[in-house]
């Protein structure tokens, strides 16, 4: 046998005696994802109301929403292991590595899934617990079973499931949906085509190889930087909403105007005068863009401009 060979079969044999730690089951969970999903979600809830939240839901409804949340990451990497193992951004994950077992990452997603669950059903609403439970269906299931591997229109649909928190927080507080909360959504949901697609440029070959059917791999790296520009236009409109419907104040909109202003710039220059790393820069960008973005709403809500 090679030398090669043996190293490939030493390192298979060797995986089984890996030990785990409770690193590996917190990374399942996608926990800077989350901790994002999680700033919209309390943003959704501080926007509900003219005083302050709840601390009872406010403690309940962040643990439901982050543990349903965190479930649906887990199932991901169990749905995905054998594609995740073929991709260089994902192969060592622990579920593909063969480090956690398929049946610990159910059992473990499961216990996430009730203790969510039974926190927003008993402490907060109804309402919140099945949306929240139908935002896990929809990226676990719908999203990560089947419009991944059927359709490069996979994360705009499955897009939705990403940006229901706002609305999960706002339902949380008020126990209603309200076209505000809507507004939210809208803007996670436009915002999700130009941060995923970045990465998808930048990784075009890996989901080649996985033969999964992004955008740059069925229509080409120009297209999809077209469509970039596109839906970026689009989140900049929506984005103006909040303060034309009155949600908003005018510190809204200039922190969105600066931050959308940034993002339609490397958009552009994506498409128009890429440099090497300008994709991997417009996905990091994007991550910033959404985080700051929120926190300027919540500003803006209680230091009213
Ligand atoms: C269908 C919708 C979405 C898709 C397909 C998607 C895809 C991805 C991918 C592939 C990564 C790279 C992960 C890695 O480096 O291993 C990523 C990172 C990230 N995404 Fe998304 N995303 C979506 C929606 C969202 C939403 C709604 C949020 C939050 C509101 C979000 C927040 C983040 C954050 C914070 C990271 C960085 C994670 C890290 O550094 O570990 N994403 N996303
Ligand atoms: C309750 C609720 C709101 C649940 C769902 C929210 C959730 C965890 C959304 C995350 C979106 C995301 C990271 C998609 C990437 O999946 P991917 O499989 O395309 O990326 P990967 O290759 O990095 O796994």
């Amino acid at each position: 046998m090679s030398k090669s060979a043996l190293a490939i079969t030493a390192k298979k044999i060797a995986i089984p005696h890996q030990r785990v730690s409770w690193r590996d089951y917190y990374e399942l969970t996608k926990p800077r994802v989350v901790m994002l999903l999680l700033l919209t979600a309390l943003v959704g809830m501080c926007l509900a109301t003219t005083s302050w939240v709840d601390p009872q839901i406010l403690v309940a409804g962040m643990l439901g929403i982050g543990l349903l949340s965190s479930s649906a990451a887990v199932i991901n990497h169990v749905v995905d292991h054998k594609i995740d193992s073929l991709m260089a951004r994902t192969f060592n994950r622990p579920v593909a590595k063969g480090k956690i077992s398929v049946q610990s990452a159910l059992g473990f997603a499961l216990v996430l899934a009730i203790i969510g669950f039974a926190a927003l059903a008993v402490f907060v609403n109804m309402l919140t617990a099945w949306l929240t439970l139908l935002g896990l269906v929809g990226y676990a299931f719908i999203y990560t079973m089947y419009l991944k591997r059927a359709t490069p229109q996979n994360i705009v649909i499955g897009g939705l499931a990403g940006a229901i928190p706002p609305l999960l927080g706002w339902t949380a507080v008020t126990g209603e949906i309200h076209a505000y909360a809507l507004l939210l959504v809208l803007i996670v949901f436009t915002w999700t085509p130009p941060h995923f697609w970045a990465l998808a440029i930048h990784r075009e070959k890996d989901y080649a190889k996985a033969k999964i059917p992004m955008l740059p791999n069925t229509h080409g790296i120009e297209f999809t930087k077209t469509c970039i520009i596109l839906y970026t236009v689009l989140m900049c409109l929506i984005c103006v909403l909040p303060y034309l419907t009155g949600m908003s104040g005018g510190l809204y909109l200039a922190g969105s105007t600066v931050l959308n202003g940034y993002f339609l710039y490397m958009a552009l220059k994506l498409k128009f005068k890429p440099e090497p790393g300008t994709a991997m820069e417009t996905f990091r960008f994007s991550i910033i863009h959404l985080m700051v973005l929120f926190v300027v709403l919540l500003v803006d809500h209680y230091i009213p401009y």
